[in-house]
This record gives structure tokens, C-alpha cells and sequence, in this order.
């Protein structure tokens, strides 16, 4: 089963009158489940597609599918809450809210999801020991390290039980060995729980890992642009 369908979508933006294209004609799907990785230099796009398949910018053409929702076709509102109910988020950056605690920056999702505090806090104990956080769940974020705070990005993507996580450079700001032990926590808790991540990066162990590599090179799908329409297996 396909958890995400991406079908010739374009995007191309404007600096006064000068079209920048940013995403051109660009068709891929990736499994329910699975790990992949969304990789090019610097400009190939990769931002400007991970925020069309988030519903953060809607593309000028094409279709986008997740979970068997053609996101294209929904009103401001209920792209909002498809949004909160079916993807998460990790940011190269953490984009964690510097005044809430550890414990509350998690259980964000779940407090607009309007979940009751008896739910959160469960989900919430949960995911501190899926992430191995415990007992640092009153902290605010600049009380840790990078790789903690990383850590609590990704519990709280996973907070409301997404379908697929996207994540734009997540190990960009960290050190090498904190970065692979990043990888390797999405890596189990993809495993464990059954959702689908996917990645635009440059880093090697990332790629090296992933089920699936999709290449793009001046937005367009590197393979396609030779000819052949097809995800490149790592
Ligand atoms: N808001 C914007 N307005 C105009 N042009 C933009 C805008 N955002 C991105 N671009 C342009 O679109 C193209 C693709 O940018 P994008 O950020 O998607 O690339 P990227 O592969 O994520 O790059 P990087 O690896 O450096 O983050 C680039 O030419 C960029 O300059």
C-alpha cells in the first residue's frame, strides 16, 4: 500500500516578475511503512516539495495523495486538520516552543487534537521512554543538548499517531554520532510503530539507510529527467 502519491506536481515561484521554478513536474510514491529519503544539492527543490506534501503550500499543478486523500481537493480548513491528524513534523532547527516544558511540548498536538489531559499525559510518559527521555520531561528546551531537543521534535511529531513524518534535514544541526543515534531512534520507531518518514537530506548515513532514494536535480526527479520514471532503490 502507497502512504503518499506524488503526481507531476510543479511549483514555481515569483521574485517580482522573474519565475523561479522550484518544483517541475515531479511524480513518486512511497510505501506505507516505509524510510526514504528525498536528496539533491542545494536548490534541487527539496524544501519546496516536503512543504507542498506537508500542505504548508499548495503546488500550481499536479496532485498530491496521502492516505488515499487527494490533499488538493480540500478547503483551508480541513487541509488544517488532515494536517494535525495525519502528518508530523521534525525541523532541522527543532521549532520547539522555548517557553513550554519538555512534557508540554509533546502533548502540543494532542492538546489542539482537544484530547483529554489523562490521555496526553500517557501518551506523553510513552513517548519520553520511546525517545529515552525519561525524567527530563519538566526541562525546557535550552536545558538540552541538541540531540535531546531533537528528541523531543520527534515524540512530538509522533504524538498524534501521524501516518507519515516529514522531516527537512533533521541531523543538519548536529554532530556526526549524535546525528546516526537520530537516525537510529526514527529508524526503530519507524519499525515499532508502523510509520512512514520521509527526509529531504545530504547525510550519507541517512541515505545509506533508507528503503527508498528520490533524487532531484533543478526540481525536477533526477531519474525522470533521463527518461526513466522510477524511484531509485538505495
Ligand atoms: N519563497 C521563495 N521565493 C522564491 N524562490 C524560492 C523560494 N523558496 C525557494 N526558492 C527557490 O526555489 C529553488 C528550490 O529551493 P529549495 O529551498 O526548495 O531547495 P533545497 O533543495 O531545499 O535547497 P537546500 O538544500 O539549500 O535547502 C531555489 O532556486 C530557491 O532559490
Amino acid at each position: 500500500m502507497t502512504i503518499l502519491n506524488v503526481r507531476d506536481v510543479s511549483k514555481c515561484y515569483r521574485l517580482g516578475r522573474v519565475p523561479v521554478p522550484a518544483v517541475r513536474n515531479v511524480s513518486f510514491s512511497i510505501a506505507d511503512a516505509s524510510f526514504s529519503v528525498l536528496t539533491g544539492p542545494s536548490g534541487s527543490g527539496k524544501t519546496s516539495l516536503l512543504n507542498l506534501i506537508g500542505c504548508l503550500d499548495r503546488p500550481d499543478s499536479g496532485s498530491i495523495e496521502i492516505a488515499g486523500t487527494d490533499v488538493g481537493k480540500l478547503a483551508e480548513k480541513a487541509l488544517t486538520t488532515f494536517r494535525r491528524q495525519h502528518l508530523g513534523f521534525v525541523f532541522q532547527n527543532f521549532n520547539l516552543l522555548a517557553a513550554l516544558t519538555v512534557a508540554e511540548n509533546i502533548a502540543y498536538p494532542l492538546q489542539l487534537a482537544k484530547q483529554d489531559a489523562a490521555a496526553r499525559k500517557e501518551r506523553v510518559a510513552f513517548l519520553l521512554d520511546a525517545v529515552g527521555l525519561n525524567g527530563k520531561d519538566g526541562r525546557r528546551p535550552h536545558e538540552l543538548s541538541g540531540g535531546e531537543r531533537q528528541r523531543v521534535a520527534i515524540a512530538r511529531a509522533l504524538a498524534a499517531r501521524p501516518r507519515l513524518v516529514l522531516a527537512d534535514e533533521p541531523t543538519a544541526s548536529l554532530d556526526r554520532a549524535t546525528g546516526a543515534q537520530i537516525v537510529a531512534l526514527m529508524r526503530r520507531l519507524q519499525r515499532e510503530h508502523g510509520v512512514s518518514f520521509l527526509f529531504a537530506s545530504h547525510d550519507t548515513s541517512l541515505i545509506a539507510g533508507a528503503d527508498t532514494v528520490i533524487n532531484l536535480r533543478d526540481g525536477a526527479l533526477q531519474a525522470r529527467a533521463a527518461g526513466i520514471e522510477q524511484l531509485v532503490e538505495a
